[in-house]
């Protein structure tokens, strides 16, 4: 069973040496736009020495061609998962994970479906989708599966139902984990470790609720306990 994913949205690596300085086991991170995008691919190197495996969430989303040679380039850094946007449509999957294989990277790609700060509101009246969010997201993850892309990036809510149109073993990577007490800031569709668990997720996604606690390992721990107490 896949370690909580800890969201490092920091400036620079000094805040990640500072953050990561007091764990004493290895951890599975996630390396986003705001920390890779002002740091180059050096982050990468200096965390995956440390001991750490890495999701690379740059959501790339862009014509086939382009995204295709990103992945080229992207799959010869170390890390073990990376993700693009589903809305690129089959072909940008396609090309993606392509690119990917090709430069010998065995990293699991996966597809974001609609972003855990999106309610059905915003979908329907923003990007004039006029189904239900649920609708939505299962079509991208269809679209994900058949892409032949490893699965999705959803929230915990929509993890059953996924699970059981494509499979338990199609991943279905969640952010948006909050434990009952944490703020929910600008995340929408939310859930707790627990009903992540519970709801088929095989991975979560933590940000804020560790990164910004004053204990941050012992609230990792809690976080991992309750991820891993539904485990039959
Ligand atoms: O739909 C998505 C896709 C990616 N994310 C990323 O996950 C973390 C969540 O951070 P929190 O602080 O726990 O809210 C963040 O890095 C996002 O870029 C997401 O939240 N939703």
């Amino acid at each position: 069973m896949s370690k909580p994913i800890i969201a490092l949205d920091f400036k620079d690596m000094d805040a990640v040496r500072n953050f990561l300085g007091p764990f004493e086991e290895s951890l599975f991170v996630k390396v986003g736009m705001e920390l890779y995008l002002q740091n180059g691919p050096d982050i990468i190197k200096e965390i995956r020495n440390q001991g750490h495996e890495i999701f690379l969430d740059l959501k790339l989303h862009d014509i086939p061609n382009t995204v295709g040679q990103a992945m080229k380039g992207l799959g010869k850094l170390d890390i073990q998962m990376v993700n693009v946007h589903a809305a690129g449509g089959s072909i940008m999957m396609q090309r993606a994970l392509e690119g990917l294989r090709d430069s010998g990277s065995t990293a699991s790609l996966i597809a974001v479906t609609q972003l855990t700060s999106t309610s059905e509101l915003m979908m329907q009246q923003e990007q004039n989708i006029q189904s239900s969010i649920n609708d939505s997201i299962l079509s991208y993850a269809s679209l994900a599966h058949k892409s032949g892309l490893d699965g999705v990036v959803c929230s915990a809510n929509e993890s059953a139902m996924i699970r059981d149109a494509l499979g338990a073993s199609f991943l279905k990577v969640t952010p948006g984990i909050r434990t009952l007490t944490d703020d929910k800031g600008d995340q929408v569709r939310v859930a707790t470790p627990e009903s992540a668990r519970e709801n088929g997720s095989t991975h979560i996604v933590v940000g804020r609720s560790i990164t910004n606690d004053a204990n941050p390992v012992e609230k990792y721990r809690q976080i991992k306990k309750a991820w891993e107490s539904n485990v039959k």
